[in-house]
C-alpha cells in the first residue's frame, strides 16, 4: 500500500511495514516498557482490514483551499487526496466542504498573522448508523451564508446529520473550545456500540476505531469479576460507554468525567438506553477519588481509562484507601501506564497480564488493558 504523502505527513509511521510485523513490533515495544514487572505481554489483537478505521478526522485548509494534515511540528499543510485511514464517506464530505469553501470564498485562518475565519474542520462518523457530525472550528461566532452552506452540504452528503460552529479564538494547539453553536441538526450524532446507543457531541471523546473498541470493551467486561450487589466506578468515563456496558451485572455504576459536554452526553445516554443504575459526576477524577476515599465509600471495582497523560499518584493513593477488589486500567499510552503501574505495585496491587489492542494500525500507537488485583505484598 502506498501513500504519496506519508513521508511528509508523518502520521502513519508503520505504513511501509507488513501488518503482521507491526503487531510484533508493538508487542515487543510493550514487553520492553513493562520489563521490570513480572508480567506477560500477550499478542497484540489486530484488525482484519487495518485501513479506513478512523471515525474522526481534524483537517485544516490552506489559502489555496487545499486540505490536509499538518506537517509534523509545523502549520504547513500536507495536502491529502485520499488518506488511507479514513473511509470513503469522509473523503466525499471533505471534497464537498472544499468546493463550498471555494464557492463562498470563506476566509481561511492564517497561523502566522493570526487572521482569518476557518481554522479546522472536524468530521466524526458514527459507522454503525452512517451518521456524520461536521464541526467548523472558526474564530468568530458569525458565519454568513451558513444556511446555504449547510443545505448544500447535506444535499450532496446526506449522512451529515449535524453541523456545528465551534468558536475558538485562542492561539493554542487545542483544536476545540467550549463555545459552540448548532448550525444544522441537533448538535450530535448517534452511534451503536456493543448493543447500546450513544449520543456523541463534537467535544466528547469517542473511541476512534469502532471495530477494535468493541474488542477492547469486551476484554474489560471479561476481566471484570463482579457480583450483582456490587458497585463499580467508571473513571474518565467519557460519554459513559464502558460503565453502561457493564451496568446490568452490578447494583450500581458511578461514572466520573471532566469534560462537561461528554458528561451531558453520558447522562442522556443512560436515559436513552433506559439504564437506571448508573450515575455520573462532572468532576476531575482525582478529586472525585479523594472525596470517595475521605468518605470511605464501599467500591468493589474501579475501571480507569485516562487520557495519554495517565492518572495521578493521588488517584492511586485513594485506591489504597478504598481497597477495591479489582482495578481495570485501559490506556492509550503504555508509557504513562507503566509509570502508574509502579504506583499500584507500591500499594500492593499487581497484574500478571498486559493485553495490547491495535486501535491505531499503521501508526506506532498502541492501547493496553491491565487488570490489577490486591497482591501478596499488600501494605
Ligand atoms: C481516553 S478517554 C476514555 C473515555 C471512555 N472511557 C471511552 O472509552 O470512550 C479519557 C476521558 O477522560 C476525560 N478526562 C480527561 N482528564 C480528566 C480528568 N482529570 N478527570 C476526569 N476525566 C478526565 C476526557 O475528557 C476523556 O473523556
Amino acid at each position: 500500500m502506498k501513500c504519496q504523502m506519508s513521508q511528509r505527513c508523518g502520521s502513519c509511521q508503520y505504513l511501509d511495514m507488513d501488518y503482521s510485523q507491526q503487531l510484533i513490533k508493538k508487542q515487543k515495544y510493550c514487553q520492553k516498557l513493562f520489563q521490570k514487572f513480572p508480567v506477560q505481554v500477550h499478542s497484540v489483537i489486530g484488525m482484519q482490514n487495518p485501513f479506513e478505521y478512523r471515525n474522526k478526522v481534524i483537517i485544516a485548509f490552506n489559502q489555496r483551499y487545499e486540505y490536509g494534515l499538518y506537517e509534523e511540528g509545523s502549520h504547513r499543510i500536507v495536502p491529502i487526496q485520499q488518506c488511507m485511514l479514513h473511509d470513503q464517506e469522509t473523503h466525499h464530505i471533505l471534497l464537498k466542504i472544499q468546493s463550498l469553501l471555494k464557492k463562498y470564498r470563506t476566509s481561511i485562518y492564517d497561523h502566522q498573522r493570526h487572521k482569518g475565519f476557518l481554522k479546522h474542520v472536524l468530521i466524526r462518523r458514527a459507522v454503525q448508523t452512517n451518521q456524520t457530525l461536521v464541526a467548523l472550528v472558526v474564530t468568530e461566532p458569525m458565519f454568513k451564508g451558513s444556511k446555504n452552506f449547510c443545505s448544500e452540504l447535506v444535499k450532496t452528503c446526506p449522512s451529515v446529520k449535524t453541523v456545528v460552529l465551534n468558536v475558538n479564538k485562542r492561539q493554542t494547539s487545542i483544536v476545540l473550545s467550549q463555545q459552540e453553536k448548532v448550525l444544522y441538526g441537533k448538535g450530535f450524532i448517534v452511534d451503536e456500540l456493543c448493543g447500546l446507543t450513544f449520543k456523541i457531541s463534537a467535544q466528547s471523546f469517542y473511541q476512534i476505531n469502532h471495530e477494535q473498541c468493541t474488542r477492547l470493551y469486551q476484554k474489560v467486561s471479561d476481566l471484570l469479576e463482579v457480583k450483582e450487589n456490587q458497585t463499580v466506578l467508571d473513571t474518565y468515563c467519557g460519554i459513559g460507554t464502558i460503565g453502561m456496558m457493564i451496568a446490568s451485572r452490578v447494583s450500581q455504576v458511578i461514572g466520573v468525567e471532566l469534560n462537561q459536554e461528554a458528561y451531558k452526553d453520558a447522562v442522556n445516554n443512560a436515559k436513552m438506553n433506559k439504564i437506571n443504575n448508573i450515575h455520573f459526576y462532572n468532576q476531575d477524577a482525582t478529586e472525585f477519588m479523594k472525596d470517595m476515599a475521605n468518605q470511605r465509600t464501599q467500591i468493589d471495582c474501579v475501571i480507569m481509562d485516562p487520557p495519554r497523560a495517565g492518572s495521578t499518584k493521588e488517584f492511586v493513593q485513594a485506591i489504597h484507601i478504598l481497597q477495591p477488589q479489582q482495578v481495570i486500567y485501559v490506556s492509550c499510552d503504555p508509557v504513562t501506564q507503566a509509570r502508574d503501574l509502579q504506583w499500584f505495585w507500591d500499594i500492593g496491587y499487581q497484574t500478571q497480564d498486559i493485553y495490547p489492542f491495535d486501535m491505531f494500525p499503521q501508526t506506532q500507537a498502541i492501547e493496553t488493558v491491565i487488570c490489577l488485583t490486591k497482591g501478596m505484598n499488600q501494605k
